[in-house]
């Protein structure tokens, strides 16, 4: 049975990694997977760090490409691989363009879809945009939909899909394990990515991610101004990787060039920044992956969005929603920063063993539902 799962940015590198894996120990099955290089410098690190080597690898990102133009070449190139490739079926992750692009040319050459992560929903058309519009539309055309968490599911079953739901929790957190036990048993990779986190002694770490789409702009300024009015405070040092998007880095750069304590880094390989999250005393973050990993790790989050597809942290009161009003953003960090709490891992988004579900699921054989596991199991033994 040929599997050919397609890919474009790192949150797919990282989480369709350890189904692929998982793929490729199927004797059946011969596992393909193709990269649409929509964040073509971003993706080698994860594929490289799970030993990953793509088959079809299409290259098609072009400077200030507008986002339609980049799904509609996508979807007549991934059209032309499906011709070449014959795969029976199509896995696709999550709610990219590539993903929409993937699902599309699978579902209107009649191959099966696939849909990894399934189930996500904020109900609101542009949050996140276009992310909430693509993972409803290729709900529309999957039959197989491995639905992260048990809310998940439900909002599936409410939409009267085609097809199967199994709850698997998310192969991100079994990707997230991978790398915190390889960071664990390899002290050379550890010091390696403490190095590259240099936090001087006795500050505490507050790491930073930011790049939704539509916080592009005013809101983009107003989270720059919160983390210069955190950067005020002398027993913090900010690190704050950013996507190398050049709009992005001219606006965080000038609004924080004069917050010495404030570093702007290009993007950190994936264990460098699994070894960041594990030691941040804060995280401030728009993505959604970062909201799984830090919720998995214990790590406490203030969600710089209005509105989240990823509820469970918030109802565990892992994580807050705090939108990105400079006023509010800063009221909450200090009110962490100032109360540290020991760290509650939780297994709400998944418990490692979601590509073993996902694969089960793929293989037409009967699939124990992830049921996860209410904050408050054992704190995880801290790294370096
Ligand atoms: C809000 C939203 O719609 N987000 C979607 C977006 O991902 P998402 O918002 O998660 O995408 P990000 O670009 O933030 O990537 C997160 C991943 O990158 C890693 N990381 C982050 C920073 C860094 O410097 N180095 C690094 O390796 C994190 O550990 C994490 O694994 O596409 C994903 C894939 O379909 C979906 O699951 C998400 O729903």
């Amino acid at each position: 049975m040929r599997m050919l799962a397609i890919a474009g940015t790192r949150p797919e590198a990282v989480k369709l990694a350890p189904v692929v894996a998982a793929l490729a120990r199927e004797p059946q099955v011969k596992p393909l997977l193709c990269l649409t290089g929509q964040h073509r410098d971003l993706i080698a690190g994860p594929l490289s760090f799970f030993g990953l080597a793509p088959d079809f690898d299409l290259d098609l990102m072009e400077p200030g490409q507008p986002i339609g133009r980049l799904l509609g070449r996508a979807i007549a190139a991934i059209d032309e691989v499906l011709v070449k490739a014959r795969p029976d079926r199509v896995i696709v992750q999550g709610d990219t363009t590539t993903a929409l692009a993937a699902a599309t040319a699978a579902f209107h050459r009649s191959i099966p879809v696939a849909h990894v992560e399934a189930g996500l929903r904020t109900y609101a058309a542009r949050a996140p945009f276009p992310e909430e519009m693509n993972r409803r539309a290729i709900a529309l055309m999957a039959d197989l939909h491995f639905a992260p968490t048990p809310l998940a599911k439900a909002q599936l079953a409410a939409e009267r899909l085609n097809g199967r739901v199994f709850v698997t929790g998310n192969s991100g957190i079994d990707a997230l394990f991978m790398v915190r036990d390889r960071l664990a048993a390899d002290p050379a990779l550890r010091a390696e990515a403490e190095a590259a986190l240099a936090i001087p002694p006795g500050r505490r770490l507050v790491l930073v991610t930011a790049h939704r789409r539509e916080s592009l702009g005013a809101p983009f300024l107003a989270i720059c101004e919160a983390v210069a009015a955190l950067a005020k405070r002398d027993d913090v040092e900010i690190v704050w990787p950013l996507h190398p998007n050049p709009a992005l880095t001219a606006a965080a750069g000038e609004a924080l060039r004069r917050a010495p304590n404030v570093r702007l880094v290009a993007p950190l390989d994936l264990a460098a920044f699994v070894h960041a999250m594990t030691r941040a005393d804060l995280i401030l973050t728009d993505s959604g992956g970062v909201q799984e990993e830090a919720a998995a790790l214990g790590r406490p989050v203030l969600v710089l969005r209005d509105t989240t597809e990823r509820p469970e942290g918030i109802a565990a009161g892992l994580a807050t929603l705090v939108g990105t009003d400079p006023e509010r953003i800063a009221t909450a960090a200090t009110q962490l920063l100032d109360a540290p709490a020991a760290p509650r891992p939780a297994d709400i988004y998944g418990d490692g063993g979601a590509a073993r579900r996902i694969v089960d699921g793929l293989m037409g054989r009967d699939v124990a539902a992830f049921a996860p596991a209410p904050a408050g199991r054992e704190p995880l033994r801290t790294i370096g």
